[in-house]
């Protein structure tokens, strides 16, 4: 079943003494609980996109649904995962991933317990009572995860979630996220830099033109690979095969350019 459909977006951004085209005649689907990636060089516009999908922004043209209804009417529907945890300092980690349900009046005790046990399945349990800087920067990803979580939106944005943590952290935390969406069969669009993220954890990868951004091509990814987890997925037979096409692909976009 189609989630999310994006028709004919073009974006322009305009200021008193220049008009900036980011966006140009995007179109595409994403299924319900499937896990996309937007793929491409910098100031492609893929974060303009997710600022549209979010409405946050409105495009100069074209139309965004989710499941058949405007997507500015749907907004809550949404969950973010940035590169930067935006934790409130000043709460504790349980007042953090229960500040989402409590500002939409959706915080009951049979929630809170969910969202606990939750904490719980990230192994942050007995954290609950201290606060963002006691943790390390992965463990503040897995808190804005149980955040983001906790409200059930229909749709996460994972906006370069990983890219600020180190090597190790940024493997377990890809095998750790994709497991909890595949089991909450959570819908995701992941923007990023690295093909071998794009490639471990997506079911398609989307691949940008330079500015004004246009999807040049779409890639499912085998099964094979989607079946396993990112990590195991990184070591498959198949990746390093699927890894040289795209960076071909990516070679000759800046060749043109
Ligand atoms: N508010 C704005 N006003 C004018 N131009 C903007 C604005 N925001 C973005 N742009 C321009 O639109 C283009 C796309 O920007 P965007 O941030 O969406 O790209 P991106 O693919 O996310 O980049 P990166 O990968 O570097 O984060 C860029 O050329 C940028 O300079």
């Amino acid at each position: 079943m189609v989630l999310l459909k994006i028709e004919g977006i073009h974006h322009t951004y305009f200021t008193k003494s220049s008009a900036t085209t980011a966006l140009s005649d995007i179109s595409l689907t994403v299924e319900e609980g499937e896990f996309v990636s937007f793929l491409g060089p910098s100031g492609c516009g893929k974060t303009t996109l997710l600022s549209i999908i979010a409405g946050l922004i409105k495009p100069t043209e074209g139309s965004i649904t989710l499941e058949d209804q405007p997507i500015e009417k749907l907004k809550s529907q949404i969950g973010y995962m940035l590169q930067q945890d935006y934790l409130f300092p000043w709460k504790t980690i349980e007042e953090n991933i229960l500040l989402g349900l409590k500002l939409n009046n959706l915080l009951t005790s049979k929630k809170k317990q969910d969202t606990l046990r939750l904490l719980d399945q990230m192994g942050l349990s007995g954290f609950e009572k201290q606060y963002p800087s006691q943790l390390s920067g992965g463990m503040r990803q897995r808190v804005a995860l149980v955040r983001t979580l906790a409200t059930e939106p229909k749709l996460l944005m994972l906006d370069e979630p990983f890219s600020a943590l180190d090597y190790q952290t940024k493997l377990r935390l890809e095998d750790l996220v994709s497991d909890t969406l595949k089991t909450f069969h959570k819908t995701a669009i992941l923007v990023t830099h690295d093909i071998g993220e794009a490639i471990a954890m997506s079911d398609r990868i989307f691949l940008f033109s330079p500015r004004p951004g246009k999807i040049l091509k779409s890639f499912s990814i085998p099964e094979e690979l989607r079946t396993i987890s990112p990590f195991q997925a990184r070591n498959h037979e198949l990746y390093p095969e699927i890894f040289q096409t795209i960076w071909k692909e990516l070679e000759q976009i800046e060749t043109n350019q």
